[in-house]
């Protein structure tokens, strides 16, 4: 399952303000985003001081994305979850539209049981004590956060997270996949799971991979070599820098043989780095495990076209850990229509 967590806050971080009514703190251009991330998703979650605090109705509003939703056979908008231990207002604004759970325990015990109910998106909106559950369990896999100009001021407001031991400090960040100006508020998104922080640098392999010169001799490949604090340290492409060089190597020639982040750094290629070349003595298995890199992630297991490859086999048996995402790998093959043909 995906779990995206979504919130807005002040400049000084808070949720909300102390009054009764509820503080709006996205525009209306952020407030589409949402609507629209809504729509993509089974089912959106908060807490309870949520529904008695802001009697939210967490539906989706667009008329065009309800449509669309049920065009492809959903309910026009997800289900709504509420994590409760006590009462909620009868009347509550969420239970006038679409089907709603009302459910309790431990964040693992609410997605397992949301899991078995077949919600393969989950958005959480909050507050602040869920935002903390869902992000102090490691169970998230992104984190949308929208900062909006101006300040509460107010400890008596609610805080985005409460207290609580988080998997990210000043050694280990979450990795920011984008920060954008939606009018006057910022986005960022934050990559949060090993799942989703692998995509993404697989997604920079892929447009790496599409600035390669054309060729029918070799594949387009992209790779980036990324620190154990999460930080790309280099990058390359197929004949980036002569007409023979593959993509892990032009990377990491960038860098020196001793540098001290490559035994603890992972490279990402968007295809099996090579174990066997005519063109060159060591090949990108060889010197992936000269650099001593512990950890390789690819998308696109390296077709017989041209060589057999057993890059994932050799750096394997060598102890090197390796990931493939199979899922991804469509597009790799996409980048090589020229050498794949079709
Ligand atoms: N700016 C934004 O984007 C957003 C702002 N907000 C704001 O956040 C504030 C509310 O945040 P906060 O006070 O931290 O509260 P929450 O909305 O996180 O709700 C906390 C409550 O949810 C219930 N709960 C939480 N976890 C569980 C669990 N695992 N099992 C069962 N019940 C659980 C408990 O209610 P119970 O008492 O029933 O046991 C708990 O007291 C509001 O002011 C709201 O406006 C909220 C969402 C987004
Ligand atoms: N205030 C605030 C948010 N608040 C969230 O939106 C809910 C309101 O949902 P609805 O009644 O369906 O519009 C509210 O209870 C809370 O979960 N969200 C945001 O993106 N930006 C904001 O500034």
């Amino acid at each position: 399952m995906y779990i995206l967590l979504s919130c807005a806050v002040s400049l000084d971080g808070y949720l909300d303000d102390a009054t009764d009514e509820r503080l709006v703190l996205s525009n209306a251009a952020d407030l589409d985003r949402v609507d629209a991330e809504r729509a993509g998703v089974d089912a959106i979650l908060v807490g309870a001081n949520t529904i008695r605090r802001d009697d939210p109705r967490l539906s989706v509003r667009s008329p065009a994305r309800r449509a669309a939703r049920e065009a492809m056979g959903k309910a026009a908008t997800p289900l709504k979850v509420i994590l409760s231990t006590g009462d909620l207002p009868s009347g509550a604004a969420f239970r006038a539209d679409g089907e709603s759970l009302v459910t309790s325990g431990t964040v693992e015990s609410v997605v397992g049981q949301l899991h078995a109910r077949g919600v393969d998106r989950l958005m959480v909106e909050g507050g602040g004590r869920v935002l903390t559950e869902f992000l102090t369990s490691g169970l998230a896999d992104e984190l949308q956060l929208v900062v909006a100009p101006f300040f509460v001021g107010d400890s008596a407001a609610p805080r985005f997270v409460h207290d609580g031991r988080f998997p990210w400090h000043a050694d280990h960040r979450a990795t920011l996949a984008t920060a954008s100006a939606i009018g006057n508020v910022v986005l960022h998104r934050y990559l949060l799971s090993v799942g989703a922080v692998d995509r993404h640098w697989l997604a920079r392999t892929i447009e790496l991979s599409l600035r390669c010169p054309p060729s029918t001799t070799a594949f387009s490949v992209g790779a980036v070599v990324v620190d154990a604090s999460g930080d790309e340290i280099a990058w390359g492409y197929s004949r980036e820098t002569d007409d023979l060089v593959h993509a892990e190597e032009s990377a990491l020639a960038k860098l020196a043989p001793d540098d001290p982040r490559l035994p603890t750094a992972t490279i990402y290629s968007s295809m099996e780095p090579c174990s066997g070349r005519k063109s060159r003595p060591r090949t990108c298995s060889t010197l992936i495990r000269d650099a001593a890199i512990p950890r390789v992630v690819f998308a696109y297991r390296e077709p017989s076209t041209f060589v057999d490859g057993e890059g994932a086999e050799e750096l394997t048996a060598a102890g090197v850990t390796v990931v493939e995402y199979p899922d991804l790998a469509d597009q790799v093959r996409d980048a090589n229509r020229l050498q794949l043909g079709g």
